[in-house]
């Protein structure tokens, strides 16, 4: 059987547990269950601190794992694992904030201490940039850290960046990391059942960012059509019963779909037709 290891709380547990299940794997229904095997995919889901899925995953003792890029870095397993899918779920940046005007550079940290939960991350960018200063681990709330006085800044994960502005902090710097959620393995491991987990959930994905776009067009206009709607390889391109006309069918990107949909018009498409995809193996 495939062990792998599912985030049991916080932000990246629903979402993940969510993709498993659109990928045809059995989830747990009671947050407290621990492990869940499914038996028809022959797999089995450990629900695990996605702080330490990197850990169990690095030492091989579970095959693959779903956690965050920053959390598998600060975990500094790095050679012992390898990145094998991003999730596009649970986007996140990781970095620097201070007092409202206190800090414009990177620079400035030096010789100050930085509160973060995340010291492993912190402490190796610092060397790579070569700054030295001061690390404070602290669990959580870091916001508050700098106004209790034991650190002058903080590198904390952003996502709206409400917690800092409801502190009266602002970012500084270029961003440490952008953060999301991804399939961890062991490095140059391929255990039974991980290229069908892992083209699952590339299914997945594809049917979450793409649609299906069928409209009719005049012949003469086809190849231009098929400007505007590429696909992924290549578009289908069916005859219709007025020999003048053909009937294109081609994969969109979601986001770019009204647009598509208003230049095929302009260009002298009719009956756009778009449709969600519900499963798919690219
Ligand atoms: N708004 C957010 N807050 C925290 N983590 C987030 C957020 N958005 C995305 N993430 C990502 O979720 C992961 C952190 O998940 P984790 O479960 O450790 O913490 P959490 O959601 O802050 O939960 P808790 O603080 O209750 O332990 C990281 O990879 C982080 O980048
Ligand atoms: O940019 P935002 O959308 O505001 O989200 C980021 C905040 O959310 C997380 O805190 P969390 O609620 O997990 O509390 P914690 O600090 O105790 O972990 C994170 O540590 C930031 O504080
Ligand atoms: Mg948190």
């Amino acid at each position: 059987m495939l062990r792998v290891a599912v985030p049991n709380k916080g932000s990246l547990s629903e979402a993940a547990s969510a993709m498993l299940t659109e990928a045809g794997y059995r989830q747990r229904r009671d947050s407290r269950e621990l492990v869940m095997v499914d038996p028809d995919n022959e797999i089995e889901f450990f629900y695990l601190r996605p702080r330490d899925i990197a850990v169990y995953v690095g030492r091989g003792i579970l095959d693959v794992g779903i956690t965050g890029r920053d959390l598998y870095m600060d975990a500094e397993v790095n050679g012992d694992v390898e990145e094998l899918l991003p999730l596009g779920i649970g986007a996140s940046t990781f970095r620097f904030a201070g007092p409202v005007g206190d800090f414009s550079s990177l620079g400035e940290l030096a010789g100050r201490r930085i509160a973060t939960s995340y010291d492993g991350l912190l402490r190796g960018y610092l060397a790579e940039q070569g700054i030295e200063a001061t690390v404070v681990r602290l669990d959580g709330a870091v916001e508050s850290s700098v106004r209790l006085g034991v650190a002058d800044a903080i590198a904390d994960v952003v996502e709206t960046g409400n917690t800092l502005k409801a502190a009266g902090m602002e970012i500084f710097g270029e961003p440490i990391l952008r953060s999301e959620a991804v399939v961890i393995g062991r490095a140059g491991q391929a255990p039974a059942g991980l290229e069908v987990l892992l083209r699952r959930l590339q299914g997945v994905l594809v049917a979450r960012q793409y649609v299906m776009v069928d409209y009719d067009v005049p012949r003469e206009l086809v190849e231009a059509a098929c400007e505007i709607t590429p696909g992924l390889e290549s578009p289908t391109v069916s005859p219709l019963k007025d020999s003048d006309w053909v009937a294109v069918r081609s994969m969109v990107r979601k986001s770019t779909t009204n647009r598509v949909m208003d230049d095929l018009y302009d260009l002298g498409a009719r009956a756009i037709l778009v449709s969600t995809i519900h499963a798919c193996r690219i």
